[in-house]
């Protein structure tokens, strides 16, 4: 069975990078070597090596300013030992037409993340591989075809967020791209308002940033008497940068703390989420899945679609999990009418099908039990179309911010042990 292939439609960052320079005193979660210079230096090189030019070297590896043996960024901004680089020295995300093969890289092991330094993203990246390689990427798609092209080993992306609900997007994208869930992680995530220094609350007309942050913020900023405009960004962090780069003295954006160090923005209010125990959760993706084990629980994510009219076929599939005691952490449909998935039969003749709705579903149990095996194959029976996402260690850190500081979990995929 097969999937659609992805159609890329991608735009560049519409805002400009602030041109002031910030002193060196924060040190990052994760490093990133890839400074916009890198990858314009890297992707000429790499344009002349496949015209024939036997005299391309391999661009330079230049360190964008970023620390490689960082901390991973926590709920506790204060507790970070930041170590501030000059923000035009500050990696740019990866667009659609940076997709080019992968420059040296060294061993690192590099993570494709959605945004720019200081996301949410990044510091999740940081979580699920603490001495990475972050790579930032302009959209969830780049992030995707990043890995799929080698230009980055690994990508973490948010799946659902203890407030907003499911990140739909990523949804609809696992299932157009073939990379496999290879973990998870949950991150704390403790909202900013963060505006040009000097300038006050009451100045603002207007509070931008990721859609997900400007929802879980709402009642908190109305509380504070902010009904302002709000509008939505890229990312949090984008958000912040572009407050900074284009001086904006009447907009606040919502982002990290680790954003306001980064682009030179005060905090007017911290943690503003309308909820202290706010955590997102993200996957990791690789090209090749781990392979499952029993000795550590386990999480496996599948997708589904069935052709059949009514409701008997989701009833058998919940009960094929309910009959081998299997718990369920997550159901999620998503309407597909105008999308076809190309199925190919036993004689490998492929035909395209519509589905109203595909179903998602994360269950607590690794496919190495056979008790999943049964259950897959039992679903496999009454379904047109069924695939294993991946089967990985569950992430165990409560869904609580006070305790998830101090627990330490390896969630790390076994698979980058011996990257
Ligand atoms: O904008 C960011 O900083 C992100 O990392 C994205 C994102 C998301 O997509 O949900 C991640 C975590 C928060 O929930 C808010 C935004």
């Amino acid at each position: 069975m097969e999937t659609a292939s992805a159609s890329a439609s991608a735009s560049a960052s519409p805002w400009a990078r602030p041109a002031q320079i910030r002193p060196r005193s924060a040190r990052p979660p994760c490093a990133s070597p890839f400074a916009r210079a890198d990858w314009q230096t890297a992707c000429a090189a790499i344009l002349a090596t496949n015209s024939n030019s036997p005299s391309a070297a391999p661009p330079p590896r230049v360190n964008g300013g970023y620390h490689s043996n960082a901390k991973p960024a926590l709920a506790d901004h204060a507790s970070l030992d930041l170590d501030l680089v000059p923000v035009s020295n500050l990696p740019r995300p990866l667009s659609i037409t940076d997709l080019s093969p992968a420059p040296m890289h060294g061993n690192q092991l590099r993570v494709a993340y959605q945004g720019v330094p200081g996301a949410y993203s990044e510091a999740a990246a940081a979580k699920a591989y603490p001495s990475c390689d972050a790579i930032p990427c302009d959209q969830f798609e780049v992030a995707f075809q990043a890995v799929e092209l080698w230009i980055a080993d690994r990508a973490v992306l948010p799946v659902e967020n203890s407030l907003g609900g499911s990140i739909h997007r990523n949804y609809d994208l696992l299932l157009r791209h073939r990379l496999h869930i290879v973990g998870e992680v949950q991150l704390p995530v403790h909202h900013c308002l963060l505006a040009l220094p000097g300038v006050r609350k009451e100045l603002l007309t207007r509070v931008i940033s990721h859609p997900q942050a400007l929802a879980q913020c709402e009642l908190t900023l109305n509380a504070m008497g902010l009904n302002v405009a709000r509008e939505a960004f890229d990312d949090t962090a984008g958000a912040a940068e572009h407050v900074a780069a284009a001086g904006l003295r009447d907009t606040a954006a919502i982002a990290s703390a680790r954003a306001a160090d980064l682009y030179g923005l005060q905090i007017l209010a911290d943690g503003i989420q309308d909820d202290s125990g706010n955590v997102t959760r993200f996957v990791m993706l690789a090209r090749e899945p781990i392979i499952p084990r029993t000795d550590r629980p386990f999480k496996t994510s599948i997708v589904f679609a069935h052709d059949r009219e009514g409701t008997s076929v989701l009833f058998k599939v919940l009960s094929a999990f309910a009959f081998r005691d299997i718990s369920l952490t997550k159901i999620e449909s998503r309407p597909h009418r105008h999308r076809p998935i190309r199925l190919v039969d036993d004689a490998n003749v492929g035909t395209a099908k519509h589905f109203e709705y595909m179903f998602y579903i994360d269950f607590q149990a690794s496919m190495a039990e056979v008790r999943a095996q049964n259950a897959l194959s039992e679903i496999q029976e009454f379904t047109s179309f069924l695939r294993v996402l991946g089967s990985y260690p569950m992430d165990m850190t409560p869904w609580d911010t006070a305790s998830a500081s101090t627990i330490s979990n390896d969630i790390t995929d076994d698979s980058s042990r011996s990257s």
